[in-house]
C-alpha cells in the first residue's frame, strides 16, 4: 500500500477469553479500516471493547499519532486516552470529528443500536453525530436482527433527576412493562452498585432502563422520537441511522497459541467472560450502512496504517 508503513512486531499478543478476543478482533479491524493517517480528530467511545481500539491506535506508532487529538465520550475513555499518552481534547474545542469508534449493547440488521449500558449515551450520541464517520465495535453477542433480543434490560434513558418519576410514569403508559415475561424486573430507575441510590451519569443525570415489547422495538426510530419528546428526557440510548458500519468479532477456535504484537494491550478484564481461551485468528463480520456484509478471515497482528 503506497504511503503506508508496517510496524515491527515485538511482544506476544496475550491470549484472551473468547469474548474478549472477539472484542479485540472487532476493534483492531475497525481501526485498521477507519483510522488512517489523514484522520486527526478521533472520538473514543465507552465500554469494555473500546480499550482495544485505543491499543490498536497506539500500535500505529508515535508518527501516526503526531498531531492527532482524541475526544472521549466520558470519564472512562478520558482515562484511557490519558493513560495511553494520547492528546486529549473536548467536543467544545472540536465540534467536528473525523471518526468516532464506540461499542454497543445490541445492534440490529439495519445498524440501529442500543447504547447506554455504561450510562454514557448522551456524550456518545454527541460524538457519534459530530463525527463524519461513526463506527460500532462489538463481540458476537451484540449482533441481532431485532433490538431487545439479547439486551433485554431495556433502552437506557438519561433523565433530569427531578423528572425521573414523571418519566417513569410516561414510559409505563407507552407500554414499558414493570416485569418482563421472564419474571425479571422491567422498567426501572438504574440503581448504583456499591452505592446507595441511583446511578448518576457523567452529566449528573439519572438513568432509566425501559424495555418494550418486540412490536415496539421493531420500529426503533419511531420509539426513539416518542421517548425523546417526553419532558425531562435528556437522551435516549437508541442510535438510529447513524453508523457507517458495525464490526462484530466472532468466536475464535478453542485452541491456544500466541501471536506477536508491537505493544502490550491495556486489557480491562473486569467484564471478561472467562469461559475459554481463544486466539487472534477468529473472523470478523462487518455490516456496512449500504447493506453490504463482509467477512474478514483474520486480522493482522500489526496495523498497516494508510
Ligand atoms: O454504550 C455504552 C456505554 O454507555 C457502551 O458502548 C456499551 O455498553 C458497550 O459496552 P461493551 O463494549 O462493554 O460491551
Amino acid at each position: 500500500m503506497e504511503g503506508s508503513h508496517q510496524l515491527p512486531t515485538s511482544k506476544p499478543l496475550p491470549v484472551l477469553p473468547a469474548v474478549e478476543a472477539a472484542k479485540r478482533l472487532a476493534a483492531f479491524a475497525a481501526v485498521d479500516r477507519h483510522v488512517g493517517l489523514k484522520h486527526k480528530i478521533i472520538g473514543i467511545g465507552s465500554g469494555s471493547t473500546v480499550p482495544y481500539v485505543v491499543d490498536r491506535i497506539v500500535a500505529q506508532g508515535a508518527q501516526a499519532n503526531l498531531g492527532r487529538v482524541f475526544v472521549p465520550t466520558g470519564f472512562q475513555s478520558k482515562e484511557l486516552i490519558i493513560k495511553a499518552g494520547l492528546v486529549l481534547g473536548d467536543v467544545d474545542q472540536y465540534p467536528k470529528l473525523d471518526v468516532t469508534i464506540d461499542g454497543a449493547d445490541e445492534v440490529d440488521d439495519q445498524l440501529n443500536s442500543i447504547k447506554g449500558g455504561g450510562a454514557c449515551q448522551l456524550r456518545e450520541k454527541v460524538l457519534a453525530e459530530a463525527a463524519e464517520t461513526w463506527v460500532i465495535v462489538a463481540d458476537y453477542r451484540k449482533n441481532s436482527k431485532l433490538l431487545g433480543t439479547n439486551w433485554t434490560q431495556g433502552i437506557p434513558i438519561e433523565v433530569a433527576p427531578f423528572a425521573y418519576a414523571k418519566v417513569l410514569t410516561n414510559l409505563a403508559d407507552m407500554g414499558s412493562p414493570a416485569t418482563l415475561p421472564s419474571g425479571k424486573p422491567g422498567l426501572t430507575l438504574r440503581m448504583g452498585k456499591m452505592k446507595a441510590g441511583p446511578v448518576v451519569s457523567d452529566n449528573g443525570m439519572f438513568i432509566i432502563d425501559a424495555p418494550f415489547p418486540p412490536e415496539l422495538m421493531a420500529k426503533p426510530e419511531e420509539l426513539l422520537h416518542k421517548i425523546k419528546m417526553l419532558t425531562g428526557v435528556v437522551e435516549v440510548g437508541l442510535f438510529c441511522n447513524m453508523a457507517r458500519a458495525a464490526y462484530f468479532g466472532n468466536e475464535a477456535s478453542r485452541h491456544t497459541h500466541t501471536h506477536s504484537l508491537s505493544h502490550e494491550p491495556a486489557v480491562d478484564k473486569t467484564n471478561a467472560d472467562a469461559d475459554t481461551d481463544a486466539v487472534q485468528d477468529g473472523t470478523v463480520s462487518i455490516r456496512n450502512n449500504d447493506g453490504s456484509v463482509e467477512q474478514l478471515q483474520s486480522v493482522p497482528d500489526v496495523p498497516v496504517v494508510a
